[in-house]
């Protein structure tokens, strides 16, 4: 059974212009008609280039901003409609934002989280909190003291007092130092494998190949791709390269020709692009021509990938 049913949203935003002494009005699209799917206990990476419509999604699905129209069911909940009940079963994460009381220590805004959401297991949840995400020696310094890395993982910390099922993340480890991020990064992938449902928006594409099961790119306010993240090598038809080191200069050039490859003279070194899956057939027809010495396949990377579906 679905879990997270997102059907045909749309939102546009009006701004006016001022031009000389008329103001004009402009609608802007950010969400074109979107459709969802998501399972309970997914991890869901949700990727795309600049004013894609990423936080408005978002905004619409913590129920922070009612659509123009289109239906979204998440647990059971209209996130606008049924916002109280819903807030209780969510946690957010705004990366580019704070919701910690910014002059008070972070146990305070914990203490007031607890208070607000009722939260019955409260000291558990906090132990287990301060372990998983190094807090001992933050908790009792005021928020505006803290370190961008140390502040990330109060907000995480933060946003699971309540033990929620369904987290929404929007750039939760924009700024962080490699081990700062690695430490939120296991603590939500220790999450996800106990059941919890993950949104997540990050620029960072390392952190979908090692988090995310499905990944969902937005585009122009349009889904232009939802699967699985290794299928997305699939759906481009991005080249992978070989490259062949040669023992001694090839007697003849006829295969490299054939194969469009090119040929570095003075490394004796053969660089090939194959499309599709044909490396093991070219590497058989390579080794029977020429003396090699070494070779390297190259796949291309997730960026790139990325990159040509942006366009
Ligand atoms: N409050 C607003 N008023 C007017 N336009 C807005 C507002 N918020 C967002 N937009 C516009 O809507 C579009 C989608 O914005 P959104 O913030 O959802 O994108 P995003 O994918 O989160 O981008 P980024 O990766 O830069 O955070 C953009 O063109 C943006 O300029």
């Amino acid at each position: 059974m679905e879990y997270i049913t997102v059907e045909n949203l749309k939102k546009s935003y009006t701004i006016y212009k001022r031009k000389k002494f008329k103001r004009e009005k402009k609608e802007i699209l950010a969400l074109n008609g979107i459709n969802l799917k998501i399972k309970k206990g997914e991890f869901l990476g949700y990727i795309g280039p600049n004013g894609a419509g990423k936080s408005t999604t978002i905004k619409i699905l913590t129920g922070i901003m009612e659509p123009d129209s289109g239906n979204v069911k998440i647990d059971n909940f209209c996130p606008w409609k049924d916002r109280k009940k819903y807030v209780k079963n969510i946690g957010v994460v705004f990366g580019q934002k704070t919701q910690m009381w910014w002059d008070l220590p972070v146990i305070e805004t914990y203490n007031l989280l607890k208070d607000i959401f009722k939260v019955k297991d409260f000291k558990n949840n906090l132990e287990y909190l301060i372990e998983k995400l190094n807090l001992s020696e933050i908790l009792y310094h005021p928020v505006r003291q803290l370190s961008l890395g140390q502040r990330m993982r109060a907000e995480v910390g933060a946003c699971m007092i309540h033990d929620p099922d369904i987290l929404f993340l929007d750039e939760p480890t924009i700024g962080l130092d490699i081990i700062s991020k690695e430490n939120v990064n296991n603590f939500l992938k220790e999450l996800n494998e106990k059941g919890k449902t993950i949104f997540l928006t990050t620029h960072d594409l390392k952190d979908i190949e090692t988090l995310c099961n499905e990944v969902l790119v937005l585009n122009k306010g349009n889904i232009v791709y939802k699967g699985d993240v290794n299928n997305l090598k699939n759906i481009t038809d991005m080249p992978t390269t070989m490259k062949i080191f040669l023992k001694s200069p090839p007697k003849d050039f006829k295969l490299i020709k054939e194969l469009n490859g090119e040929y570095l003279k003075e490394k004796k070194e053969i660089t090939l692009n194959i499309k599709s899956d044909g490396v093991a057939k070219i590497a058989e027809k390579i080794f029977k021509n020429y003396e090699v010495e070494d070779f390297k396949v190259t796949e291309p990377g997730i960026e790139e990938i990325i990159k040509e579906i942006y366009k």
